[in-house]
């Protein structure tokens, strides 16, 4: 049991719940985790807590080989708690791992608090950052799915008032009601799902309808993806270092070097071990990777254990079936590399850029725009009249011109733009 006390360093809008985390080992004759694997697995569960407001008061570890069916830790580790959450005066214990309904329930007869596992946990921190309507149904459809089963009937377990973990989303009077107003809850939100869907899928297609490669920002919570976004479209989407801080995604057009236009995305960032029933609410943001032609994926540089989270992103890029697009990975925050690991990592040819301090970001658009291959950028000659205004106002915003001469009432100019556009205005070519 570690006492160490953590303070939050944001006191205004955080909830001050007091948490005591606590962790079982070990699922299904998995061999025990190394010590150093169990600590970036704990610094992440601690990230996650703080994330959701907690202030973290004791930590306990059990090491099994076998979590117990019943209460997932130990008969002997479930007294230890009980007691550490009475001795510091917890409000919550939390599990980093999922709790079966069963073992919820006896946990939570066990222990003087209340209960919630990782999947309960990272919903809430969803429910905190969700913004547009869509997302905030999502989330509290998630939420109400994954506690249906879950309703112990105590009452007190959710009904605490004020911004405590647990408390968000789903309102108190729900589930403090019977299953069916739960049930009817959930098929009211599924409808009105559906409405808020179609109306996104109407201005997506008034959207399409001027086709504009779609590129998402993806990877690991925290990588820097919403500060890169930010300083690529100078949109200020909320950036933060809570984790989750993205969850509807964002869409803006920017201008490539070549002058091509491009719809970028931001998205939410993806976790180990995603809490199934959290796919469904990333469905609005997940959407957009899928649509893209090309992904960008933002790691971490500074990250310790970047190769894990590397392989984590990929599974989830797998689910969702978008491996084979082409995809640019980018070695964020490389301002806090020193000269040595920088150099290490330019001979690894890897792209490095610091969305802090713009460093590197010029290529990082250049390799974009080299990555549309379905369009790719090419030169050619143009002749036009004059008088042909709106010709010569589409190729000057959507292409580079490199050379431009008067003959007369016609201009000569030597174009270097996307295909389609120089395409479009074929019977001006010089050939
Ligand atoms: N030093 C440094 N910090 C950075 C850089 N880019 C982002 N950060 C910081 O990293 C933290 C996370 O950045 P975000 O942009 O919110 O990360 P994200 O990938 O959007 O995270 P989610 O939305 O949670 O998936 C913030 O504290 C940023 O200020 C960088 O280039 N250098
Ligand atoms: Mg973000």
């Amino acid at each position: 049991m570690h006492t160490g006390k953590r303070h939050l360093s944001t006191s205004a809008a955080a909830a001050r719940d007091t948490a005591l985390a606590a962790r079982g080992e070990g699922a299904s004759a998995a061999p025990a985790l190394s010590s150093s694997a169990l600590d970036v697995e704990l610094a992440e569960f601690r990230e996650l807590v703080l994330s959701a407001g907690g202030e973290i008061v004791g930590e306990i570890i059990q090491r099994r080989l076998q979590p117990d069916p019943a209460t997932l830790i130990g008969r002997g580790k479930v007294e230890e708690l009980t007691g550490a959450a009475a001795a510091t005066n917890a409000s919550v214990v939390l599990f980093s791992h999922d709790l079966s309904p069963t073992q919820l329930r006896n946990l939570e007869e066990a222990v003087p608090c209340r209960v919630i596992d990782r999947t309960q946990l990272i919903l809430d921190i969803f429910a905190r950052h969700a913004r547009t309507r869509e997302g905030q149904l999502q989330v509290e459809l998630a939420q109400l799915e994954y506690m249906l089963p879950r309703l112990t009937g105590r009452g007190s377990s959710m009904s605490q008032l004020g911004g405590g973990i647990g408390t968000r989303g789903p309102g108190e009077t729900q589930l403090e009601t019977d299953r069916r107003r739960i049930q009817r809850r959930l098929v009211h939100l599924k409808e009105e799902l559906e409405g808020v869907r179609r109306v996104r899928s109407q201005q997506r297609q008034r959207r399409e309808s001027v086709p504009v490669p779609a590129v998402a920002l993806v990877g690991y919570t925290n990588a820097g993806k919403s500060t890169l976004f930010n300083l690529l479209t100078r949109a200020g989407v909320l950036e933060s270092s809570r984790m989750f801080a993205t969850l509807d995604p964002k869409l803006k057009a920017i201008q490539l070097p070549s002058r091509r236009k491009i719809l970028l995305s931001d998205t939410v960032g993806f976790i180990r071990n995603l809490p199934h029933t959290l796919v469904t609410s990333f469905r609005a943001t997940l959407e957009e990777v899928q649509r893209a032609e090309v992904l960008v994926h933002v790691r971490d540089a500074s990250d310790p254990v970047g190769e894990d989270h590397k392989a984590e992103v990929e599974k989830v890029l797998g689910e969702l079936g978008v491996l084979s697009k082409p995809r640019i990975e980018v070695m964020n925050k490389s301002d806090l590399l020193d000269d040595e690991e920088l150099v290490a990592l330019a001979n690894s040819g890897a792209l490095a850029v610091s969305a802090r301090t713009g460093a590197g970001v010029t290529l990082l658009l250049d390799r974009i725009d080299q990555a549309l291959v379905a369009d790719p950028i090419s030169s050619q000659d143009f002749l036009v009249p004059q008088a042909e205004g709106a010709v010569l106002a589409a190729l000057g915003a959507g292409a580079v011109l490199r050379e431009r001469n008067f003959e007369g009432n016609m201009v000569r100019m030597s174009v270097s733009g996307p295909d389609s556009l120089l395409k479009r205005y074929r019977r001006f070519w010089v050939k």
